[in-house]
């Protein structure tokens, strides 16, 4: 169904992801991206010395050409309008979620729309107990899994280097309301305006945008979820590219995955009983979750995707501690210690994902302080 309305949708978080989806919006729909940055000193250098102009080289393709788009109205939190946020994308890395959105919690009510773009689990937890706590006044959520690829080029150019999509669905607010009919999905295709726009057939074609039921999208995110539990913090610990890992990482993701998914059976238990109370059912997808979601089937799929199709990818998380940043993985293997903890599971029901995470904040500390004292390898 095609939009007749002009959609107003603010963008917080003008990354790499942000930024090609934005790009996307703006190419193939009428929709009005409203960008909103960090700081009125961000806000002025994106107008005085990029002229409100964002970029994507669009690498997968053979010139890898360069797109552009100028944006009419870009704000941040003492300049913005005041008006009511109808459509928000958050694509901030997770943990910068909750500060960027706080100051503009006023303007989003139950008539507004918020998509969360981002990789990991935990955030739905952080918006139900630390956000959005007036049950009376939550925005419709949605969740976006996105497998692209994008770095940055400089300023506000990225690169698009990978193109694989992106699924969505809406989020339930409640654990009860997790299993959802394609009634549901059906009539957020017909009557929600931001779902109508990122399905809107130009756009879902060109950025692979995927409309499903919930325990569709998160069968997927929680496969992507074990290859990132992988993939991230090793590639970070031991300071390599992907393909790097292909020989000796099968030990080490086996004990990460097997312990990961004992977890995920037991919080996301209703998912994998899906199969068995659900499949075959009238207005119910059918998923494949057992033959999925367990450790012989996502080793293979780990090795495949992480080290040998994303062979000359550095991760995110690998770039996250080259560049000193803080990492994401909290909402990694963290999420995984945190739900042993709200399981009450034995203390060492999560020590392998415990044990990764202090290698990578190991790592981060190290290349930190190599950058403030120097190298000592090289003495
Ligand atoms: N990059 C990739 O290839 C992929 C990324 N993802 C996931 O997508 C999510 C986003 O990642 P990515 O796009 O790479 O991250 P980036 O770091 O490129 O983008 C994050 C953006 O959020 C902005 N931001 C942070 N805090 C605020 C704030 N308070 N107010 C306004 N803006 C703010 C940052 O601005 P500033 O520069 O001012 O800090 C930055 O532009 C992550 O969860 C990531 O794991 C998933 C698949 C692939
Ligand atoms: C798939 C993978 C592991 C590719 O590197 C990724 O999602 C990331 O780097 O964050």
């Amino acid at each position: 169904m095609t939009l007749t309305t002009k959609p107003v949708v603010h963008l917080l978080g003008m990354g790499a992801m942000g930024t090609i989806l934005a790009m996307d919006m703006m190419n193939y729909t009428n929709s009005k991206v409203i960008p909103l940055l960090r700081s009125e000193e961000k806000v002025s250098l994106f107008k005085s010395e990029y002229n409100n102009t964002i970029g994507v080289k669009k690498l997968y393709l053979n010139d890898a050409p360069l797109v552009t788009q100028q944006l009419c109205i870009v704000e941040c939190p003492t300049t913005f309008s005041g008006n009511h946020i109808d459509n928000i994308i958050i694509t901030t890395k997770t943990y910068q979620t909750k500060e960027a959105l706080m100051p503009y919690l006023p303007f989003i009510d139950s008539k507004s729309n918020l998509i969360l773009i981002q990789n990991g689990l935990g955030i739905l937890e952080v918006l139900k107990e630390q956000i959005f706590t007036d049950k009376t006044d939550r925005p419709n959520i949605f969740q976006g899994v996105i497998s692209h690829g994008a770095f940055m080029d400089q300023g506000f150019t990225f690169n698009h280097a990978g193109w694989a999509g992106m699924k969505i669905a809406r989020l339930p607010w409640e654990d009860s309301e997790m299993i959802q009919n394609e009634k549901l999905k059906n009539k957020d295709s017909k009557t929600n305006e931001l779902v109508m726009l990122l399905t809107e057939p130009e756009l879902a074609k060109a950025f692979g945008i995927e409309h499903m039921t919930y325990q569709e999208l998160l069968a997927g995110q929680l496969f992507k979820f074990l290859i990132n539990c992988c993939i991230n913090p090793v590639t970070a610990t031991v300071d390599a590219v992907n393909g790097e890992l292909v020989d000796g990482c099968k030990d080490l993701f086996v004990l990460i995955v097997q312990e990961a998914l004992e977890i995920l059976r037991l919080e996301y238990k209703t998912l994998f009983d899906y199969e068995n109370e659900y499949n075959g059912k009238p207005n119910y997808p059918t998923l494949k979750i057992s033959s999925v979601l367990n450790t012989d089937n996502m080793m293979e799929t780990i090795v495949n995707i992480g080290t040998v199709v994303n062979a000359k990818n550095s991760s995110s998380m690998r770039q996250d501690t080259l560049y000193l940043r803080d990492t994401e993985i909290d909402y990694i293997n963290g999420y995984i210690v945190s739900l042993a903890r709200k399981l009450n599971l034995p203390k060492e029901a999560a020590k392998v994902n415990e044990t990764v995470i202090a290698f990578v904040n190991l790592r981060t500390g190290i290349n930190r302080r190599r950058d403030m004292v120097g190298d000592m390898r090289n003495i």
